[in-house]
C-alpha cells in the first residue's frame, strides 16, 4: 500500500481542495437521503384517507422537497468539479515529475527497456492513477456514506429492519473480497499484455521499413495476435466475474430483503399492532431500493482501483530508478585537450569491449576512429560523453578526470552529429537551436548556410520557420545531416563528435557532408567515427581499433606505410569505388 501513500503525498499538495470536495459530497449524500423523509412526513401528517386534505401544508412540503433536490443538484455539481479538478492537478504533477525523471536517467537504463514501456508509464499509467481521483474515490465516498446513512436511518425507523440490513453487510464484504482476489489475478495479466502490446506497436512503427522489406508483417502480426488474445481472454474473465456479481446478485439480495420486510409488516399487521405508518413503509421501501446500488458501484470500481494500484507501483518504480548523480566539478575555460589513460570498459561488468585505451588529443586536432564493426568506436564516444564511465583508467579534459565533472557541464562543451540525425517535431529553427535561447535566428541561418544548407533553406516554404515532421520523415538523410551540422556549429562546441554515415550516399551528398564536416571541425577538437576512409586522410591522428584494442595509430601516410589492417581496409574501399 506504500504506493497509495505516495499518491496521497502528491494529493496533499491540494489537500484543502480535497477537503472541500469531501464536504460537498457528504452534503450531497445527506440531501439525497433527506428527500424521501419529506415525502414520508407528507404521507403521515397531511394525507388522511378518511378526511378532507388541506393542500397548503402539502404544497409547502413539496416546495421544501424541490428546494432540497435543487441544493442537492448544485452540491453534486460542485463536488464533482472540485474532486475531478483536484485529481487532475495531482496527476499532472506526478506526470511532470515522471517525465522530468526519465530525462535524467542514465542512458544505460534504456538499453534493456523498450521505449513503449516508458511511454506507457508516462501516459497510460498516470491516466490509470487519475481514475483513482475521478471515479474510485468519489464512488467509494458516496457509496459508503449512502450505505451507512441508509442503515442508520432504517434502524431509526424500525430497529428490526435495521438489523436485517446490518446482517447483509458482512455478506457483502465477503463477496467483495472473493471478487477482488479472482479479478486481480486476471487484471494483472491484462495489464502486462497491454504494456507488451504498447511496446510492440511502438517498436514496429519505428522499424516499419525493415519489417516490410523483410516480409515480417505476418510474423509480427501473429505475435501481436497472441498478445491480443491473452489480453482479451483476461478481459473476458473479468467481464464474466462482473456479470455474475453484478445486477443479478444485487437484485437477488434486494428481493430477499423485501421478502423479509413484507413478512415483518404482515406479521405485525396480523397481530393487530401496526408497527409502521404508511409513510414509514414508503421510506423503508425507498431506502431498501437504494441500499444495494452503492454496493454495485463499489464493486465496479474495484477493477479500476486495482489498475490504479498496479499503475502506481510501476510509476513509482520508475521514479525510484536512480537518476544520474550530479557531480559538482565544472570545467573552467576548457581548452579542448582530451586524454584517455589506460581505459578499460565493459557494458555488463564482464566482457571488456575496450582494453587499455590510450589517446592523446590536443586542442583543435582531429582524431579519426576506424575499425571493423563492433571494434569499440561508439563505445569510446559513449565514454567521452559520460553515458557510461570506464571500469578502469581515466578520461581527462584539460587534465581533469571527467568522473568529477558534472555531466551536463561536460556535455555542454561537446556537440554530436549522428549517422542518422534525429529531427524533433518543430520548426527548422527549433531543430537548430533546440532550447538554447542564446542562438538567434541570424546565428541559426548563418550556421545552416556555412555548412552548405543554402539551397535547402531556399526550398523550404517558410524558411527557418518551416515546421518539420517528427523524425524528419520528409527530409533526405543529407538534409537531416546538414541540420545536425548546423546545430553543431551554432552551439559553438569545444569538442565535436561526428558519427559518419555508413549508408551509401551519393557522391554529391558526400561532397556536401565533407564540406560541412570541414567547416564545423575547424579549430575544434574533433572525434570522427569514420567508415569511409577517404574522408579522414587529412586527420592528424587515425586510430585503428580491433576487438576493443588500439592496433594501429598514426597519420594516413604513416599507416599506409605500415601496410597493416588500415592499409588493407583502405585498399579494399578504393578498389570498391
Ligand atoms: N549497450 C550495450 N550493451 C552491451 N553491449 C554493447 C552495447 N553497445 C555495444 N555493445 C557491444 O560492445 C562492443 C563494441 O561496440 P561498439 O558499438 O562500440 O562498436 P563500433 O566499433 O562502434 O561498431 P559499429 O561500427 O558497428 O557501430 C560490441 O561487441 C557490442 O556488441
Amino acid at each position: 500500500m506504500t504506493e497509495f501513500k505516495r499518491v496521497t503525498a502528491y494529493a496533499m499538495k491540494f489537500k484543502w481542495w480535497f477537503v472541500l470536495g469531501v464536504v460537498l459530497t457528504v452534503l450531497t449524500v445527506a440531501l439525497q437521503l433527506l428527500s424521501p423523509v419529506v415525502l414520508m412526513v407528507v404521507l403521515d401528517r397531511y394525507i388522511d384517507i378518511d378526511g378532507p386534505i388541506d393542500l397548503s401544508p402539502v404544497l409547502m412540503m413539496l416546495a421544501l422537497f424541490f428546494l432540497i433536490r435543487l441544493i442537492h443538484a448544485v452540491a453534486a455539481y460542485f463536488s464533482h468539479i472540485v474532486l475531478q479538478n483536484t485529481g487532475a492537478k495531482t496527476v499532472q504533477e506526478l506526470r511532470t515529475d515522471v517525465f522530468r525523471h526519465v530525462q535524467k536517467l542514465p542512458v544505460k537504463y534504456f538499453d534493456n527497456l523498450p521505449a513503449g514501456m516508458v511511454v506507457a508509464r508516462i501516459t497510460n499509467d498516470t491516466e490509470s492513477i487519475l481514475a483513482l481521483f475521478s471515479s474510485v474515490i468519489p464512488t467509494f465516498l458516496v457509496s459508503i456514506l449512502t450505505i451507512v446513512g441508509i442503515t442508520g436511518a432504517i434502524y431509526f425507523v424500525n430497529p428490526f429492519a435495521g438489523m436485517v440490513m446490518l446482517a447483509f453487510i458482512p455478506v457483502i464484504i465477503l463477496w467483495i473480497i472473493i471478487y477482488r482476489v479472482y479479478v486481480n489475478k486476471h487484471n494483472h495479466v491484462k495489464r502486462e499484455r497491454n504494456s507488451d502490446m504498447n511496446a510492440m506497436i511502438n517498436e514496429s512503427i519505428n522499424g516499419m521499413p525493415i519489417i516490410q522489406v523483410y516480409n515480417q508483417e505476418q510474423k509480427i502480426a501473429g505475435e501481436f495476435k497472441q498478445l491480443n488474445d491473452q489480453y482479451t481472454k483476461s478481459a473476458m474473465k473479468i467481464v464474466n466475474a462482473d456479470s455474475l456479481t453484478g445486477d443479478n446478485l444485487v437484485d437477488s439480495m434486494r428481493s430477499i430483503v423485501f421478502a423479509i420486510l413484507i413478512y415483518i409488516f404482515a406479521s405485525t399487521f396480523l397481530s393487530g399492532e401496526m408497527a409502521l405508518t404508511v409513510g414509514a413503509m414508503y421510506l423503508l421501501v425507498d431506502y431498501v431500493s437504494r441500499f444495494f446500488n452503492p454496493l454495485l458501484d463499489i464493486v465496479s470500481q474495484l477493477n479500476v482501483l486495482e489498475q490504479a494500484r498496479v499503475a502506481s507501483v510501476k510509476v513509482f518504480e520508475l521514479l525510484d530508478e536512480n537518476s544520474e548523480k550530479e557531480d559538482s566539478g565544472r570545467l573552467q575555460n576548457f581548452n579542448g585537450n582530451i586524454q584517455f589513460k589506460n581505459v578499460n570498459f565493459s557494458y555488463d561488468g564482464e566482457n571488456k569491449v575496450l582494453k587499455n585505451i590510450n589517446i592523446d588529443v590536443n586542442n583543435g586536432d582531429t582524431v579519426a576512429l576506424v575499425g571493423h564493426t563492433g571494434s569499440g568506436k561508439s563505445s569510446i564516444i559513449n565514454l567521452l560523453m559520460r553515458f557510461y564511465d570506464p571500469d578502469e583508467g581515466e578520461i581527462l579534459f584539460d587534465g581533469e578526470n571527467t568522473r568529477m565533472i558534472n555531466k551536463q557541464n561536460l556535455r555542454s562543451v561537446m556537440s554530436i552529429v549522428l549517422q542518422d540525425p534525429f529531427i524533433y517535431s518543430g520548426t527548422l529553427f527549433y531543430n537548430i537551436r533546440l532550447n538554447n535561447e542564446g542562438i538567434s535566428k541570424e546565428d541559426a541561418e548563418k550556421a545552416l548556410i556555412s555548412v552548405g544548407g543554402a539551397p535547402m533553406l531556399e526550398r523550404m516554404q517558410d524558411g527557418l520557420d518551416t515546421v518539420l515532421t517528427e523524425r524528419g520523415a520528409t527530409l533526405s538523410l543529407g538534409e537531416r545531416q546538414l541540420i545536425s551540422f548546423a546545430r553543431a556549429l551554432a552551439f559553438k562546441p569545444k569538442v565535436l563528435i561526428l558519427d559518419e554515415a555508413t549508408s551509401n550516399i551519393d557522391s554529391e551528398t558526400e561532397q556536401m557532408i565533407q564540406h560541412a564536416m570541414k567547416v564545423v571541425s575547424k579549430d575544434r577538437t574533433t572525434f570522427i567515427i569514420a567508415h569511409r576512409l577517404s574522408t579522414i586522410q587529412h586527420s592528424e591522428n587515425i586510430i585503428m581499433l580491433s576487438q576493443g584494442t588500439i592496433v594501429e595509430e598514426g597519420s594516413h601516410r604513416e599507416l599506409m606505410e605500415l601496410n597493416g589492417g588500415y592499409a588493407e581496409m583502405y585498399r579494399m574501399q578504393v578498389t570498391k569505388h
